[in-house]
């Protein structure tokens, strides 16, 4: 589905990236591990378009994507942060974010989304999830707990059904409670997807029951794939 053929990346004399082949296929659950400076991140903002290769290619289906940018990506390639803040805006309501998150498939504007609320997300998607989110849906996002508003946060990545969902540490502020709970979330919610997803984390050992398969990198360069 996704393929990178000899991608490099360079920051001036720096070289971030070292000639990286992977392929991504559908319903892969890849935990991307490494130390701090690795590359992991970098590796996200490639796939991502966020940072353009050095050298090398993208593949989508066979399509160079290596050009496209970022927000043209965004319809098949969607992007979780560490920080919530980078994914919803705290001050609308649960609601307001989620209606929000479904123009991206659409060309209609916010207030017909809104006011077109999808009900099907809340039967389909909250409900299912036995955390009664569905009661907090007019409650402002940035009153949730950091592990509440992840969770909302990966629900709309997720609403366009995009080929491949980068989740990029998104454990790292949370508890490890928390953390526990959002995993097992990860894990329920993508396990029926027809969607690949790529997961940078330092928590190895807790998540590990999520992947078929675990990338590590090393200084640019990827170890195992
Ligand atoms: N815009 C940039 N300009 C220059 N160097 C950069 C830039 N972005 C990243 N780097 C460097 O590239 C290397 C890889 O960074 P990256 O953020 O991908 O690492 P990481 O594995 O995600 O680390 P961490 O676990 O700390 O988040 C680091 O040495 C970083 O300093």
């Amino acid at each position: 589905m996704i393929n990178l053929e000899n991608v490099n990346v360079e920051f001036g004399e720096f070289k971030a990236l070292h000639n990286i082949n992977c392929s991504i296929n559908a319903k892969d659950f890849i935990l991307i591990l490494g130390h701090n400076g690795a590359g992991k991140s970098t590796l996200l903002d490639v796939i991502s378009g966020r940072l353009t290769p050095s050298s090398g290619k993208i593949l989508r289906n066979n399509v160079d994507i290596s050009l496209l940018s970022e927000a043209k990506r965004a319809r098949f390639i969607s992007r979780v942060f560490q920080n919530t803040n980078m994914g919803s805006v705290a001050t609308m309501t649960v609601a307001e974010n989620l209606a929000m998150a479904t123009l991206k498939c659409k060309t209609a504007g916010f207030n017909f989304a809104i006011k077109n609320f999808p009900q099907q997300i809340v039967e389909e998607t909250l409900k299912p999830l036995g955390l009664r989110l569905e009661e907090l849906l007019n409650t402002p996002i940035g009153k949730l707990s950091g592990g509440q508003r992840q969770i909302i946060t990966i629900i709309m990545a997720t609403l366009c059904e995009p080929d491949i969902l980068l989740l990029d540490e998104p454990t790292a502020a949370l508890d490890p409670v928390s953390t526990e709970n959002l995993l097992q979330f990860v894990h329920n919610f993508t396990k029926n997807r027809n969607m690949a997803t790529m997961m940078i984390t330092h928590a190895e050992q807790q998540a590990k029951f999520l992947a078929n398969r675990t990338w590590v990198l090393q200084k640019g360069k990827l170890e195992s794939n």
